[in-house]
């Protein structure tokens, strides 16, 4: 479990992460969504204890991470795959922190196969090391003390499809097992596939922490269509639904869209006013459009689209 209480940091007159208060649960992976500079790293740091907060606590499993006991086995994270020392092999830089931490040197092997680095992929030295394979190796690291919390920064960056789709393998089946995973993306359609609960922030602030389907079922790119051969009841459908602050656009004869209502209530009051339908299908938008709903206040550097060739055309 990591608890964040008023956690604020400020550097300078700039406030990087704005009075977040938020519980990440075990046993589900979630998300950690906002815009470049939002404070996801910033934030991922105080919980590290790598920056200090300016107010408010970050706890990992109720304790701040500088009075953790043996933190390697509390909380383990990927912050920056390039962290290993370029001339030493990933399997030394392995024994070395297993060393320091009080592991036993078997347990690298463990997790080296656990991530599939072979014998001689974990023998290549840092400056060698493929991004896939250095990937692999911080989350060996991560694993190393067999934590009940961990935590990624961007963990699918710049891999190809067989590296994302074995990180999104790691990180469903790390939650199955009961651990709190918290992981930061700016890849949506990946977030779509192994989130279950996402927190989005944006310019420091939280916007958004709620499981990714009632995310997805707030924006208004899902929509209901309802068709019914009754005008009469099609309209008192429209009137009630209206008046639960759902908004109903006219799409064709006899048919109507409706955002802000999910399917189930749609389909419910259409029973409960008895009016035949001939038709309730749903529009699920993508994870991307509700993200893109849910922090158009807050991007930093927002881009116009112009068509390229348009001025000449
Ligand atoms: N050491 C620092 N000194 C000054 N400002 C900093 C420092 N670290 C981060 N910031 C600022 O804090 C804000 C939040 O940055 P942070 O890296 O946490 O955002 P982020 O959400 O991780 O962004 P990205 O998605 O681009 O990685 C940014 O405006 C950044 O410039």
């Amino acid at each position: 479990m990591i608890t964040l209480r008023g956690l604020t940091k400020r550097f300078g007159a700039a406030t990087a992460v704005d009075n977040l208060s938020l519980d990440i649960a075990p046993g589900r992976v979630t998300g950690f969504l906002g815009p470049n500079g939002a404070g996801k790293s910033t934030t991922m740091r105080m919980i590290l204890g790598l920056d200090r907060p300016t107010a408010g606590q970050a706890l990992v499993n109720g304790r701040a991470y500088p009075t953790l006991r043996h933190p390697l086995h509390e909380v383990g994270a990927l912050l920056d795959a390039k962290a290993i020392h370029p001339a030493r092999s990933g399997r030394s830089h392995l024994l070395a922190m297993a060393r320091s931490n009080g592991i036993p040197p078997r347990r690298v092997d463990e997790v080296l196969a656990t991530v599939g680095l072979d014998n001689a992929a974990a023998g290549k030295r840092g400056k060698t090391l493929s991004l896939g394979m250095g990937q692999r190796l911080g989350i060996a690291g991560a694993l190393l003390g067999d934590p009940p919390v961990l935590m990624f920064d961007e963990p699918v960056n710049g891999l190809d499809p067989d590296g994302v789709r074995w990180i999104r393998q790691l990180m469903r089946s790390l939650a199955a097992e009961g651990r709190t995973v918290f992981v930061s993306s700016h890849l949506m359609s990946e977030m779509q596939l192994t989130a279950d609960q996402l927190v989005v922030i944006g310019r420091g602030r939280l916007i958004a922490d709620a499981p990714i389907t009632e995310v997805i079922a707030a924006s208004s790119a899902t929509a209901v269509r309802v068709r019914s051969p009754q005008p009469a009841g099609l309209a008192a459908l429209a009137e009630r639904l209206i008046a639960r602050s759902a908004r109903v656009e006219a799409t064709g004869d006899g048919e109507v869209t409706v955002t802000g209502a999910s399917g189930e209530q749609v389909g419910d009051l259409a029973h409960e006013l008895g009016v035949r339908l001939h038709e309730l299908s749903i529009r699920s938008a993508s994870l991307e459009e509700a993200y893109l709903e849910l922090t158009a206040g807050s991007v930093e550097y927002a881009g116009t689209t112009t068509s390229v060739g348009s001025r000449h055309a």
